[in-house]
């Protein structure tokens, strides 16, 4: 099964996937594995084709990106995870405001963390998502009040199949 978490930076997937990486998942010693794939872009520059100075970060290589991770399987965690085949895609999303303080503390430019907030607010990534999975295979989880352990709990509940496919549940557009 692939599962991909995408959803805004700051939204909280890295934080959350980490708590089910390595978790075991089935009786014969299974365990979810998640590829942070921000983390690989970083690592390998085939994966990336320039830097974007103003943003602080590097353009990636959709195509390279595909070949590398190839017949992947578990979860792929990125903003980006929504680009590539999946099973399942996880959503994550969290009201803008909070979203832009949880940006600025971890360090980035107020002016990243607004775009990012604005973002959030005009559902740019769960309508990118609808639109090449349909809302049948979109589950949309809002962090704003969870702690990263209830969104992964959210997260193994998508996994399950205990959670039902959910998306546009959520009204950000007060912030706009
Ligand atoms: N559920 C949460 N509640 C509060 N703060 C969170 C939550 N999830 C993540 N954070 C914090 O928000 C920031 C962004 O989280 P991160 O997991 O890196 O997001 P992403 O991978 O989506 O960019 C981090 O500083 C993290 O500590």
């Amino acid at each position: 099964m692939r599962v991909a978490v995408t959803g805004t930076p700051g939204t909280g997937k890295t934080s959350a996937t980490r708590l089910l990486e390595g978790e075991d998942v089935d009786e014969d010693g299974g365990t979810h594995s998640v590829i942070h794939l921000n983390e690989l872009i970083e690592s390998d520059e085939g994966l990336w084709t320039e830097r974007d100075d103003d943003r602080g970060s590097l353009v990636a290589d959709l195509e390279a990106i595909a070949d590398r991770i190839g017949d992947w399987d578990g979860i792929l965690e990125s903003h980006l995870a929504h680009h590539f085949e999946a099973d399942r895609v996880v959503v994550l999303r969290c009201a803008p405001e909070l979203l832009e303080d949880r940006l600025i503390e971890r360090g980035e430019p107020p002016a990243t963390a607004r775009e990012n907030a604005e973002s959030e607010a005009l559902d740019v990534i769960l309508s990118e998502a609808v639109e090449r999975f349909g809302r049948e295979n979109i589950y949309e989880i809002d962090t704003t009040d969870a702690e990263p352990d209830a969104v992964a709990d959210a997260i193994r509940a998508v996994i399950d199949g205990d959670r039902e496919p959910s998306a546009g549940t959520v009204d950000f557009t007060g912030y706009l």
